[in-house]
């Protein structure tokens, strides 16, 4: 992690296609930054429906103040996780066609996960690879979903079970617009934010309880350390496993589980990091099930998840049964049966396979 210039916060990621995080505010208006990573003549700038009204004109002013020759189109999905479909990334590839896009157009990603996930995948199918720049605009997506290259769609079987590896060529996270992030999204951010001290720096949980009330007030400075510090993670951790064979499972830490409640919530119930804080809670519980950690850390991150406002157990109506279906199809499933991310206590997760569904289900019905 470095800094630049004042407030500017950088976080290399290294690798066969390295790239750079550039964390400050005000980046969307910088159209030196932005236009020095398109490198063809044309780019999308794809987006949703809210992000869209707010930012999107102020991404093309900066890119043609300092690259008039480009030609730029616009494509914004309706906001939402149901959005986040084979549909709708027919769509984006039908604006790539309309616009002509070479091999050396760029695709930039406006927006949350949802945007930057089904971005980055059209980027990847574009005559099969073109640039994706990740303009996050969520703190979920400032901390986690813009980089490390996995891209998606969901299908009504489960998440993101249609995608592609497919790093971006740079991620500019402009933390002024985290301004009009409506409290639930940012609450939903904190989630992944707590999931890095879950599997890997215990002392950041002390840190992010310590400053729960500045996060929860959008003050500047504790959301870009909380930024940065989850980028410097996340570059970590990517970086040495870019595939998913080994450490980078433990980024799903909390996902199996809630990823099948969004799944059968049919994407309409908890979002993302809701579904990752109650998914977080239960992964503690069925370590502790298993013997494998102590009862006093799951709770500690109740109370922390608790304190930042966001949800801690199943919603009611959901059945075990059925969430175990989708467990199934999660991709971490193997022959011999389930894999889950466990704990042995805070900041130390490994990945645990063959895990009895019954045991998966005593942790869902306790
Ligand atoms: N690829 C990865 O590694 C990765 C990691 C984590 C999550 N994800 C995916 O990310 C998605 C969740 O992302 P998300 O939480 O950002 O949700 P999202 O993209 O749906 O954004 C949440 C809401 O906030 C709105 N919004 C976005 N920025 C705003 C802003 N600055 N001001 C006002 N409103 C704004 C959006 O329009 C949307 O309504 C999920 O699909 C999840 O699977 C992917
Ligand atoms: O980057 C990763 O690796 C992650 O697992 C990050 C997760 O927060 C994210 O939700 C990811 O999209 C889940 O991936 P999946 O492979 O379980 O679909
Ligand atoms: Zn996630």
């Amino acid at each position: 992690m470095s800094t630049s210039a004042p407030g500017r916060i950088e976080v290399e990621v290294a690798g066969a296609q390295p790239y750079r995080i550039t964390i400050a505010p005000g980046l969307l208006d910088d159209g030196a930054a932005l236009a020095a990573q398109v490198r063809g003549r044309q780019a999308l700038v794809l987006s949703d429906d809210t992000v869209a009204p707010l930012y999107a004109a102020r991404v093309a002013g900066a890119l043609r103040a300092a690259r008039p020759e480009l030609s730029l189109a616009h494509f914004a999905l309706p906001a939402g996780e149901s959005s986040k479909t084979l549909h709708w990334f027919g769509r984006a590839i039908d604006a790539l066609a309309a616009l002509g896009a070479r091999r050396d157009a760029c695709v930039l990603a406006l927006g949350g996960g949802v945007v930057g996930d089904l971005a980055g995948f059209a980027a990847a199918c574009w005559m099969r690879g073109i640039d994706c720049v990740q303009l996050p605009t969520t703190l979920l997506a400032m901390v986690d979903s813009s980089v490390g290259g996995k891209t998606a769609v969901d299908l009504p079987q489960g998440k993101n079970l249609v995608g592609a590896f497919h790093p971006p060529r740079a991620v500019l996270a402009d933390t002024g617009v985290l301004r009009t992030l409506p409290p639930r999204e940012l609450r939903a951010g904190l989630a992944e934010v707590v999931k890095y001290g879950a599997i890997v720096d215990a002392p950041f949980l002390d840190w992010l309880d310590a400053h729960a009330d500045a996060l929860l007030a959008m003050d500047d400075d504790a959301l870009a350390a909380a930024v940065a510090r989850s980028c410097a993670h996340k570059a970590a951790i990517v970086e040495r496993d870019p595939f998913e064979h080994g450490e980078r499972a433990l980024l799903n830490f909390g996902h199996t589980f809630g990823h099948a409640i969004e799944t059968e919530q049919g994407y309409g119930g908890l979002n993302h990091g809701e579904a990752v804080a109650v998914g977080m809670v239960l992964a503690a519980r069925l370590s502790e099930t298993l013997g494998l950690s102590r009862p006093e850390d799951g709770e500690r991150l109740r109370a922390l998840l608790t304190r930042f406002g966001l949800p801690v157990a199943l919603p009611a109506g959901l059945d075990a049964e059925s969430l175990l279906a989708h467990m199934r199809l999660d991709k971490k499933a193997q022959a011999g049966g389930l894999r889950f991310i466990v704990w042995e206590r805070a900041g130390r997760a490994r990945v645990l396979s063959d895990v009895p569904e019954s045991t998966v289900l005593a942790a869902l019905r306790s």
